[in-house]
Parts: structure tokens; C-alpha cells; sequence
């Protein structure tokens, strides 16, 4: 079902998640939508693989963990935690060398702590890879040395989406 964008989350520099000046990252780019749930696109490499042919279960780890942290820092520039559970459930193989969607949203949230799930969903839209995870709510001076937010978070100027399908 396609899905209106709102807003396009920054991306960081050096993140192998989503950093745009690691060559090894995914790719990831993270877009808020009108729903409420927060969407991802990315593009596994043959340098992400396990076996062959096959992305990584720890790089759709570490998709579907800072995308459910994002689902929580909607509408936000300045909002940072750490993960502090996480759960995954792998169904399906993710291949390499294919661009792929995950989705994802927060279910619990409190003053200092939140939960949500995720899905990284494959080509034809089946669900690959499901998640859970719980993160704490800490600022920034508590996770990174200074000049994170200054000199390695920000928007990523080009021609976004206006819609996603899902
Ligand atoms: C995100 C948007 C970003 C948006 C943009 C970015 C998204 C990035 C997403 C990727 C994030 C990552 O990968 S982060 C990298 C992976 N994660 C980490 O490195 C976290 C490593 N862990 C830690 O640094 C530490 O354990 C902390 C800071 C989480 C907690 O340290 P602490 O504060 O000394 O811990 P402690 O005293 O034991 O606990 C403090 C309070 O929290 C509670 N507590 C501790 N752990 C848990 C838990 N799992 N479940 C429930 N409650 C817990 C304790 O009971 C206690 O409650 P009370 O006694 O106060 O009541």
C-alpha cells in the first residue's frame, strides 16, 4: 500500500547503517510518514553477505535497530538513545544486490524508555526479517563526544520520494 511521506530523517556521516561517506554502509535513507510508522530504503551489497548470495542477519540487525530508534525521534532532529534489547525473527533470506523497504514503529514510550517493532520486507513485499526492540531515551553529550550533531548529521540534499509503497 503506498504510504505519503511527511519528512526525510538526516543521515550520518560514518554509520554503517546509514553513513553517506561509508563505503561499506547500506545506504539507508529514513523517511517519517503520515501514518506514524517511519519507512527505510536500502540497497544490500555483495560486501553485506553471509552466505552466498545472502545479506547478513547482522546488517538487517542493524537496520531494523536504528529504525525502530528513528521511529521514536519522528518529527526531530535532536532526539538520541541507545538500544538496550533487541529481538529478531529471521523467515526469509534477504538477497544481495537488491534494493530493499523495511517499516517500522514505536508501541511503548515513557520518560526514559521505549519499545517498537519492525519488518524489512523483500522485493515482492513478503515480510523477510522481523524485530523488537527497547531502547533508552539519553542525550547526546551522554552517548558521543561533541561535534557529532554539528559536523556528521545532516540532510542528504536530492530528489526524495513523495510516497512509498509498502
Ligand atoms: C533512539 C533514537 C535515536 C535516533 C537516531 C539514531 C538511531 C540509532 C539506533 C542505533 C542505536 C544503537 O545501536 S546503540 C549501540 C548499542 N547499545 C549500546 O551501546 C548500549 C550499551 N549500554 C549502555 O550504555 C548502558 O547499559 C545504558 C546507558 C543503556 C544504561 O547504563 P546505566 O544508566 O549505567 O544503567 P543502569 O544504572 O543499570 O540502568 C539505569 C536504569 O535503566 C534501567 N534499565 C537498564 N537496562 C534496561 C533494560 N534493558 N530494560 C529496562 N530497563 C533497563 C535500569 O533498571 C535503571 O532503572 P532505574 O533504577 O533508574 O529505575
Amino acid at each position: 500500500m503506498k504510504q505519503k511521506i511527511k519528512r526525510k530523517q538526516n543521515n550520518s556521516a560514518r554509520c554503517i547503517v546509514c553513513g553517506d561517506q561509508n563505503k561499506a554502509s547500506l545506504g539507508c535513507r529514513f523517511y517519517e510518514l503520515e501514518n506514524g510508522e517511519i519507512a527505510a530504503t536500502f540497497r544490500s551489497e555483495d560486501w553485506h553477505q553471509s552466505y552466498p548470495g545472502r545479506m547478513h542477519g547482522g546488517m538487517a540487525a542493524g537496520v531494523l535497530d536504528e529504525l525502530i530508534g528513528r521511529a521514536a525521534a519522528q518529527g526531530s532532529d535532536d532526539f538520541w538513545g541507545v538500544t538496550v534489547e533487541l529481538h529478531m525473527k529471521y523467515k526469509k533470506p534477504i538477497p544481495t544486490e537488491a534494493d530493499l523497504k523495511a517499516v517500522a514503529r514505536v508501541t511503548k514510550k515513557n520518560r526514559k524508555l521505549f519499545e517498537g517493532t519492525g519488518e524489512i520486507l523483500l522485493p515482492d513485499g513478503t515480510v523477510a526479517v522481523e524485530a523488537w526492540g527497547k531502547y533508552m531515551i539519553l542525550p547526546l553529550s551522554k552517548i558521543s563526544d561533541g561535534g557529532f550533531a554539528e559536523e556528521e548529521w545532516y540532510q542528504i540534499e536530492e530528489d526524495d520520494p513523495k510516497e512509498i509503497d509498502l
